[in-house]
């Protein structure tokens, strides 16, 4: 359903309040040419009203030619900013960079952040970002979450599907998405709830299964039959299945990258707003998918890069998988227990 430009540009004052954003900062809104023009237009109406300065920074779009998909995170690792020295000083210069365009796992984005910029990322349909504006109850949810998983050595995760695949943990930093950017240096993904991590490179050991139900993007389908991934080192070894299976597998294929099949972020939905069922109720190229990947008791996990944590590996294949039904243990401690977030101490 369409919203109103007063109730996206009071969804904005709330985001960007919660990103202390200051009078005379400098925002810079990263656009292209599948911006959503409301987001743009109130976020703008939003943040000008707070007393920011405003700049919008309109950018080519690129990998066209060589996505299967418009979705923007279908092909990541080259952007438009790559090589780019005018639009790098641009940002970097910024307090607050709008990303409403996709940079996400570049290393450009790491460079931006490193210079004390904030950066959100919102790209979702404007009403989905109104379903999901962001508050401090998610951010505390979060972060509960975290403390729990930088403690952790191992995460285990089973499924009656027949999941049963070890992580150990430790090498990477947290991957904390609620969906404001309250800190200098800090990226987030409006609209998010979830909280994620990368294994320790080479140490992801076990069974996989994307059951029936379970989601795979960005195809943005649900899996009609199951896929098993066997999981050696830290890679998926072996893919055992029918036609989703297939279709899986030829997608990968297409990147002639066997970096594509190294397990990237896994984490779990903590988002209550988000919802299971709602990818089925969008055209596949309206939304990027965020209910699927912050729907509450979810567990993600993804392959590919892992750029976005100080890694090396920036293959442009990133695929992320949210399963239904799992229980995720922390040193055989659940956090998430058949699907149902569990254990929750929130302060
Ligand atoms: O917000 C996001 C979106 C995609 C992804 O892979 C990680 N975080």
């Amino acid at each position: 359903m369409a919203i109103s430009d007063y109730e996206m540009i009071q969804a904005w004052r709330q985001v960007l309040s919660l990103s202390n954003l200051k009078s005379g900062e400098t925002v810079t809104i990263l656009t292209n040419v599948l911006t959503n023009p409301q987001t743009l237009q109130t976020a703008t109406i939003a943040a000008r009203d707070m007393g920011a300065i405003v700049n919008r920074l309109d950018l080519p779009p690129m990998n066209g030619e060589k996505s299967l998909s418009r979705d923007a995170l279908a092909y990541v690792g080259t952007t438009p900013l790559t090589g780019n020295k005018a639009a790098m000083a641009l940002l970097k210069e910024s307090d607050l960079v709008l990303d409403l365009m996709l940079l996400l796992f570049s290393p450009e984005q790491g460079e931006i952040l490193e210079s004390g910029t904030r950066m959100l990322l919102a790209v979702e349909p404007p009403e989905v970002l109104a379903r999901m504006v962001p508050t401090e109850a998610d951010r505390s949810r979060v972060l509960a979450a975290s403390a729990k998983l930088q403690k952790a050595k191992e995460m285990h995760v089973v499924s009656k599907g027949g999941t049963n695949v070890r992580f150990k943990l430790g090498q990477y930093p947290m991957l904390e998405e609620y969906g404001f950017v309250d800190k200098p240096g800090r990226w987030d993904h409006w609209p998010s709830g979830f909280l994620a991590t990368w294994p320790v490179e080479g140490q992801s050991n076990g069974t996989i299964v994307i059951d029936k139900g379970d989601i795979l993007l960005p195809q943005k389908n649900y899996v009609n039959e199951p896929i098993i991934l066997h999981v050696e080192d830290g890679f998926v070894k072996k893919m055992e299945g029918g036609i989703d299976t297939e279709l899986l597998r030829d997608f990968i294929e297409t990147y002639e990258d066997p970096e594509a099949y190294a397990i990237s972020h896994i984490g779990w939905g903590l988002q209550d707003r988000a919802r299971w069922s709602v990818l089925g109720l969008y055209d596949r190229e309206a939304t990027i998918g965020m209910d699927a990947r912050a729907f509450a008791g979810n567990f993600l996990f993804s392959l590919g890069p892992n750029t976005e944590a100080g890694g090396n590996r920036n293959t442009a294949c990133h695929i992320d998988i949210p399963l239904r039904n799992c229980t995720v243990m922390l040193d055989g401690q659940e956090v998430v227990h058949q699907g149902k977030v569990v254990n929750e101490v929130v302060a």
